[in-house]
């Protein structure tokens, strides 16, 4: 019997959507208003899930304070108020869509969680853009 665990998570960041190797015309047909040079901010939102059997000795399948300070000292410590395309070594060379941020979160992730349970990320940009990965499946 699996059950998936879920825990809300939060994150003030600025970024720029574009390629350094397109003209600036180029990027703007394609990203529009986020290939602000001057960058633009998202309040994203977090939900990360992990799903697994319950361990009968505690009743958890992942005690949620341990992915609370481990989705902090991970994600939060190291996004929050940050410039992603700046800040974060992760976006250095990748384009800090939703899409990429929700895969580079879960891979920050996964080595802290027990190889036996499932990991879902999703990502809110905003109130009605989001994404979800649950790893390479394929
Ligand atoms: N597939 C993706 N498309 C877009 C992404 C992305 O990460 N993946 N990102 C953006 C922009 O960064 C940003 O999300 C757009 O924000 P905004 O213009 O505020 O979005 P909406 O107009 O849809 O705002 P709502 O409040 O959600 O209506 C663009 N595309
Ligand atoms: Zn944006």
């Amino acid at each position: 019997m699996k059950v998936k665990v879920s825990r809300k998570a939060h994150f003030n960041a600025a970024h720029r959507l574009y390629r350094p190797d397109w003209s600036f015309e180029k990027n703007d047909a394609i990203f529009g208003l986020c290939n602000n040079p001057n960058f633009h901010g998202h309040n994203y939102e977090l939900i990360v899930s992990v799903t697994g059997e319950i361990d009968p000795e505690t009743g958890f399948v992942i005690d949620v304070k341990v992915l609370k300070d481990l989705i902090k000292s991970e994600i939060e410590d190291a996004f929050d108020h940050k410039n992603l395309n700046i800040e974060v070594p992760e976006f250095k060379n990748l384009n800090p869509t939703a899409e990429n941020i929700a895969v580079v979160i879960w891979d920050k992730l996964r080595p802290h969680i027990d190889n036996s349970k499932d990991l879902e990320v999703v990502l809110y940009e905003t109130p009605r853009n989001f994404v979800t990965y649950v790893g390479n499946t394929l």
